[in-house]
């Protein structure tokens, strides 16, 4: 049975996947992108493999690889580290999960299959089931992204009575601009204690006043210290500057793009560790886009990006 040493809460860093200009995985600077998250942007929970990390587009063997360096590179330093370890099949699901725990990761999470898809809530969860099973001592974290899977089961239909089926189910990654399914989950679920991670990084605020405990998201590799003042001042029932953080973030950030090139590029520029193209089928951000980010960034009097160097895009690239 999964033991909750501590809730997951707060945020929680969606990883990229650094890579070298030919597409292979840049092991060599994880070590460095943790003290970056820990030191620079107070962030300590990261999410490994998911959507940002373009866990499905790596393969098995390399999936494993990279969850172990962040674990061992993360040791004594961050808090947790969940493992995103969806598949299309579900014995590379089920080793995947198997894999979480043996190398002490804190938790996993899962996506519905996208290809084959379960088309009713209780194929769904016997499929989570199913790999939930090979890592019993993990807390289990479904992730609901329906954009991108194309499975449209509500979330808080999947939540009724889940832990009777998944007894390590610790909580849910809503990926989702749906608010009222996600504060039902919320509201239907108090007596639970489960983590309600918002993914939508834009619209944070909102899932805060629906009840999110905690965040998983792209922006917080760079933004770390921003949002967690958003998160300050929402705690103190400071709206209005609260508001004014997200209402920054989406004015300075929302119209350049938030998809995973342009996330690798923004945090090589931010950070100056590079992270490097995508992985096809994407494609690397274009120089129009780094170079107007990069415009943008210098403007901002909200970011203190001091260390913001023109050519760090190129670094390591
Ligand atoms: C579709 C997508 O990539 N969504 C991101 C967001 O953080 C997103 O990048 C952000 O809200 C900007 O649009 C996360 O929900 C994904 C995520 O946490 C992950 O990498 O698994």
């Amino acid at each position: 049975m999964a033991s909750p040493k501590k809730k997951l809460q707060g945020l929680v860093a969606a990883t990229i996947t650094p890579m070298t200009e030919n597409g292979e995985i840049n092991f060599s600077v994880i070590g460095q992108y943790v003290d970056y998250l820990v030191k620079e942007q107070g962030v300590k929970n990261i999410f490994v493999n998911g959507t940002t990390g373009e866990g499905l587009s790596l393969s098995v063997s390399e999936r494993r690889q990279v969850a172990e360096e962040w674990v061992t590179k993360g040791k004594d330093k961050l808090d947790q580290v969940v493992i995103h370890v969806g598949a299309l099949s579900l014995k590379e699901s089920q080793e995947l999960a198997q894999h979480a725990a043996e190398i002490g990761a804190d938790g996993i999470a899962v996506i519905a299959p996208f290809f084959l898809k379960p088309w009713s809530k209780d194929v769904l969860i016997n499929f989570l089931k199913e790999v939930a099973a090979a890592a019993p001592a993990l807390p289990f974290y479904y992730y609901h992204i329906p954009a991108l899977t194309g499975v449209k089961i509500r979330a808080e239909e999947l939540l009724d009575g889940i832990q009777d089926k998944i007894p390590t189910f610790q909580g849910l990654k809503f990926s989702d601009t749906d608010l009222l399914d996600f504060g039902q989950c919320v509201d239907q679920n108090r007596q639970q204690q489960f983590a309600f991670l918002f993914g939508v990084d834009e619209q944070l605020l909102s899932a805060l006043v629906m009840g999110a405990t905690g965040a998983v998201g792209s922006t917080y590799n760079y933004l770390g210290r921003k949002t967690s003042q958003m998160l300050e001042a929402f705690e103190r029932k400071d709206f209005s500057l609260a508001l004014n953080y997200q209402s920054c973030f989406l004015v300075y950030f929302s119209h350049l793009g938030f998809g995973v090139s342009q996330t690798k590029a923004i945090m090589t520029l931010v950070s100056g560790i590079p992270m490097g193209p995508p992985r096809l089928p994407l494609q690397k951000a274009s120089r129009e886009f780094t170079d107007s980010v990069e415009a943008k960034l210098k403007s901002l009097d909200f970011l203190s990006f001091s260390d913001l160097k023109d050519g760090n895009l190129e670094a390591g690239s």
